[in-house]
């Protein structure tokens, strides 16, 4: 399927997909169905290895993995920057951070993108995400309009017969089996129903309260089976689907508002493609920077980098959001962990009771390979058991800006997470949840000590706040930095069929369409948006 470069031919695409990563790989393997159709998908980072039996892409417990990410950094706890004016935002945030504020922001580069290297978590949104959506861009978005789309991305293997679920979809969806349950999960579950949570059958319909068993894209034996490989692999001996990987695109090329081509980077050399139908399918980080380099943007952001403005479109970077997490970590008692089996089984949907919303996730992490987490690298156990809590729906909104016109230089990333007193306040009751969790014997009888936590932190308003503050990490989940949204919303960048405002032949489809995140982690959000969105490129281009 890949093939090279060459810098004398120039070749004409119906459709020239960027970014080859959850989305990406979606809209490829939808676009090229019809065989008159010539696609070509281009990808920065490398093909993928995963039918390695030694590839480190096989394990989904290990998250983030050396050689298969994007090298971003994001600046995550200075409070309150002016990100309006360019020059200011960048002076902020290049000349008052420091180290503790700067966090690997490191995204999936290689074929699948970020699902090559995720959790392999697969929840759906809830339908109420969907109500915020719809007021935002209209009934296209509803809960209604969307479940089609989740029910045909997924192979529940579970509920294959459920009419709110899919059974001939490309994405395998498995909950642990009952023999598969360790005891350390079962424990977790049995102690949160005892804290008043109902046991819920299935985590991919509603969004009250309960426990349940997390679904997740794995094959049987945990190992991670990403949207390259769901969609992509099957489909590598169709003729008109080419694919070019470890090459950057630099630049859309427009000539009067309308898409002619891209521009793409490899070894150093400069090659240009034609289409009249570019999908911008390169994340939330890397679309809204091939805009920003196309000259799509906020006039005071290009014209500070001398790129001449192509479209005038100042929500372009900006309402970038990710949940918060924070996970509290504990050492197991000798021989309570084991590889080889799904790293998370259980996780709760609550109310951390600043109000009535549904508004933390928190989840049992068994078995994590302690090499793999930062901070814990030197740490005599080589298995750590965690408890996480994420935030679903977080107030704070960031921003990314290319720094200059070299696609090579890492983009500026604001995501001031721990900037909203609510979003806070929500995570300190996390974690006291989770330390009362810690504390009933039938966990305790599996771990030999709690790293870091203690009573006196716990019960201490202030202390909570400001450690909490230092500890929460973005959940990985970049979303929202080309929005979609009405023509009237001064940073709606994208409409509701993902098309950039004043721009022809411009669809964006990946999680950067989302005017709001989702409740639940961003994958299975992504892929349904993303064949929501291919079909409806299909349906255009055949009226
Ligand atoms: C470590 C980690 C753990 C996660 N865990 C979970 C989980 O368990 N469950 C869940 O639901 N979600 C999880 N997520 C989030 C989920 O994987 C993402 O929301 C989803 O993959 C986003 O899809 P996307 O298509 O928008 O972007 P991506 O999948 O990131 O794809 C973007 C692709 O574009 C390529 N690209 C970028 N710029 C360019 C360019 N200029 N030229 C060419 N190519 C380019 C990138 O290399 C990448 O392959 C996790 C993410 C990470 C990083």
């Amino acid at each position: 399927m890949d093939i090279s470069v060459n810098q004398n031919s120039v070749t004409e695409y119906d459709y020239i997909i960027i970014g080859g990563g959850s989305a990406g790989c979606v809209a490829a393997a939808r676009l090229s169905a019809n065989p008159a159709k010539k696609v070509l998908l281009i990808e920065a980072g490398g093909a993928s290895d995963v039918n390695h039996q030694s590839s480190p892409l096989r394990d989904a417990s290990r998250l983030v993995l050396e050689g298969y990410n994007w090298d971003y950094t994001a600046n995550i706890r200075d409070k309150h920057l002016n990100i309006e004016s360019f020059t200011e935002f960048k002076n902020q945030l290049t000349q008052n951070s420091s180290s503790k504020k700067i966090f690997n922001y490191r995204l999936g580069k290689v074929m699948g993108g970020s699902s090559a290297v995720n959790g392999a978590v697969a929840l759906r949104a809830f339908p109420s995400d969907f109500a915020l959506w719809e007021q935002q861009i209209g009934k296209q978005w509803s809960w209604e309009s969307v479940l089609p789309w989740y029910k045909q991305l997924e192979h529940d293997l579970d509920f294959a017969e459920h009419q709110l679920h899919g059974s001939q979809g490309p994405m395998r969806l498995r909950r642990p089996q009952p023999e598969e349950i360790h005891p350390l999960d079962a424990t977790f579950a049995d102690i949160s129903v005892k804290q008043g949570l109902n046991y819920v059958d299935d985590l991919n319909i509603g969004e009250a309260p309960g426990v349940g068993l997390v679904p997740s894209n794995v094959a049987p034996n945990a190992e991670r089976i990403d949207v390259y490989r769901a969609y992509l692999e099957p489909l590598k001996s169709r003729e008109n689907l080419s694919v070019i990987t470890d090459a950057l695109v630099d630049k859309v090329k427009l000539e009067n508002q309308q898409v002619i081509g891209i521009t793409i980077k490899v070894d150093d050399k400069e090659y240009y493609l034609q289409s009249s139908e570019v999908v911008l399918s390169a994340g939330a980080i890397g679309s809204a920077a091939v805009l920003q380099r196309s000259g799509i943007g906020d006039p005071d952001h290009l014209g500070a980098l001398n790129i001449p403005l192509n479209q005038a479109l100042p929500g372009v970077g900006k309402n970038l959001q990710d949940h918060s997490s924070l996970v509290v970590w504990s050492v197991p008692k000798p021989g309570v962990c084991q590889s080889g089996m799904p790293w998370r089984q259980f996780a709760t949907r609550s109310q951390s009771g600043v109000d009535q919303q549904t508004d933390i996730q928190i989840g049992l992490l068994n078995s994590i390979d302690s090499t793999t987490v930062p901070g814990f690298q030197d740490i005599a156990h080589p298995a750590l058991v965690g408890i996480s809590v994420m935030l679903m729906r977080p107030q704070a909104r960031g921003k990314i800006s290319i720094q200059s016109t070299n696609p090579q230089q890492r983009p500026l990333i604001y995501l001031p997470i721990a900037q909203d007193q609510q979003d806070i306040l929500r995570m300190v009751a996390g974690v006291r949840n989770i330390w009362q969790t810690l504390q009933a014997p039938t966990i305790r009888q599996y771990l030999q000590e709690t790293l870091f936590w203690s009573e006196t932190i716990i019960n201490n308003d202030k202390v909570m706040q400001t450690v909490v503050s230092n500890l929460i990490n973005p959940g990985w989940h970049a979303s929202g930095t080309l929005k979609m949204g009405r023509k009237e919303d001064p940073d709606a960048v994208t409409d509701e069929n993902g098309c950039v405002h004043g721009i022809n032949g411009l669809t964006v489809l990946d999680a950067s369409v989302f005017p709001a995140i989702p409740s639940m982690p961003t994958n299975l959000t992504t892929i349904m948006v993303a064949e929501k969105l291919s079909d409806q490129l299909i349906q255009r281009s055949q009226s």
